[in-house]
């Protein structure tokens, strides 16, 4: 499988050190090994141990760099988002560039070509640049959202916006609810604002941007940013054995690196005996937290639909699920709750009917890819846009709506999105769902749009090899 030719590129790969960042750049990776590129994903010290990471991932080689915080990781105590970003850059910067220097000597392989990084990260670039590598930010959220913060860095998008909506050239009118939540209260989230609009503060140094979509999804945004950006759409990074009519879950079916410990033979035991499309999958990924209020409501809810239910409640949100709940419906024949699960796995399952989800970009493209109908949930950054494209765009899911009383989506208004995808005019939402997995199959597939775009990346990056040992050769 591996090639070991000193023709071969070699790409390094930086995601930010997150659930929804590594997924897709793992993924990717194997792509790239799958063209005959060596490929190095570099994951943090702390992540590293935590998960005891050896030199390779399946035929993906990996690597280590330090953040800064190889004890306690990025959420270690206490610390506040510029906190990390700064030491990360400070550290990280200069443990990169010792990492492209080890390559460059012949005991540890062959010399870098290319850096792949997560645009939270934008030092990476400068550090390839130094180099004289190419360099690639590889972005985690949908074109559409992407757009929208590059335009707010080329100053296109003013913030706060004088009014809502907003039209910008190549999107659907964006009402305040359909934008990313940070561009709503750009004050109280400036942090995260920062990190987002950041991803573009060097980016006219980037070979290309690479998307984790596919063209057809966001044709016509694909269209409008790649006159002003050298995009290239390559996703869905869904690994192909979820993507054939028959999946045969070679690999075990694996994703991406669990951050998240538990026992995937739990649900996938409990949904074995389910009916087709009857049960609904609850899962709000690696970051997103419930009020006490909004978790009650979920629960009832979802007991209020008779529906079966597998639901995720990570660890460190479990002691906010009512207590009789937990009793009288949690872990019985009609509904169970587990701390993390094999998402793909289970979103490929028969027994699945419908998705409720926050609309994390990776859960929504995941639905996408697995032909699931959705209940979009969204709670902040890019999901309430992602949200509307599922519901208005895309036409594969309802939106919940929020209680303009208290903020809190009530158990009925769960209950009756639930019935609507499950019971009611979920057929035609099914329908498109399953349209849309054509659609990513054939993206992803041989000659697909793309699969065109990862051999274009591939091109790109042998040229860029060629002409720099050409360059060194003639001194
Ligand atoms: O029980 C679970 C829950 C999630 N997942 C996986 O974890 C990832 C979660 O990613 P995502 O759905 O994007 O959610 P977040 O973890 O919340 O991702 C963050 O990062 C994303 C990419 O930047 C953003 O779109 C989100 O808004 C942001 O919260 C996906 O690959 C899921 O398959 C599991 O494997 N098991």
């Amino acid at each position: 499988m591996e090639r070991k030719s000193s023709e071969e590129c070699h790409v390094i790969l930086l995601p930010y050190p997150g659930q929804g960042h590594i997924n897709p750049m793992t993924e990717f990776a194997r792509r790239l090994v799958s063209r005959g590129i060596r490929a190095t994903l570099v994951t943090t010290v702390f992540i590293s141990n935590s998960l005891k990471l050896g030199p390779t991932i399946g035929h993906v080689h990996h690597d280590v760099i330090s953040d800064g915080f190889d004890d306690s990781g990025r959420y270690g105590k206490g610390r506040t988002l510029p906190e990390y970003l700064e030491k990360a850059k400070e550290v990280g910067s200069r443990s990169l560039s010792e990492l492209i220097e080890k390559y460059k000597s012949a005991p540890f392989g062959q010399p870098v070509d290319c850096v792949v990084y997560e645009p939270f990260l934008p030092w990476a670039l400068d550090v390839a640049k130094e180099h004289g590598l190419y360099a690639a930010p590889f972005f985690t959220q949908p074109c559409a959202v992407d757009y929208v913060y590059y335009n707010v860095w080329a100053g296109s998008l003013g913030l706060p916006v004088d009014g809502w909506p907003v039209e910008i050239p190549g999107l659907p009118v964006m009402e305040a609810a359909d934008a990313p939540s940070f561009l709503v209260d750009p004050v109280s989230s400036k942090d995260f604002l920062g990190l987002l609009v950041n991803q573009f503060s060097n980016a006219e140094r980037a070979d290309c941007f690479l998307i984790n979509t596919f063209y057809e999804l966001e044709k016509e945004v694909v269209d409008t940013f790649s006159k002003i950006c050298p995009i290239l759409p390559i996703g869905p990074t869904i690994p192909s054995n979820y993507l054939t009519t028959k999946p045969s879950m070679t690999e075990n079916g694996k994703y991406g690196l669990d951050l998240f410990e538990h026992d995937e033979s739990i649900p996938i035991k409990w949904l074995s005996n389910k009916p087709l499309s009857s049960v609904i999958y609850v899962a709000f990924g690696s970051r997103a937290s419930l009020t006490h209020t909004q978790m009650e409501e979920l629960a009832l809810g979802l007991k209020q639909t008779a529906h079966y239910f597998l639901w995720v409640v990570r660890e460190t949100e479990q002691a906010k699920l009512p207590k009789q709940f937990l009793k009288s419906s949690g872990n019985d024949n009609k509904g169970l709750v587990v701390k993390w699960s094999p998402q793909l796995k289970i979103l490929a399952n028969k027994a699945i009917g419908c998705f409720l989800t926050h609309c994390g970009w990776n859960s929504t493209i995941e639905a996408l890819s697995l032909g699931v109908p959705m209940v979009a949930m969204p709670i902040w950054s890019d999901q309430p846009a992602n949200a509307s494209f599922v519901e208005k765009v895309w036409k594969v899911g309802v939106r919940v709506r929020v209680s303009e009383k208290n903020g809190v989506v009530g158990r009925d208004e769960i209950e009756r999105c639930i019935r609507e995808v499950m019971d009611g005019t979920g057929m035609a939402m099914k329908k498109n769902a399953t349209k849309w997995r054509e659609a990513v199959v054939k993206a992803v597939g041989k000659g697909g749009s793309s699969f065109r775009n990862i051999d274009d990346f591939v091109a790109k990056i042998t040229t860029h090899k060629k002409t720099f040992e050409t360059r060194m050769l003639i001194g």
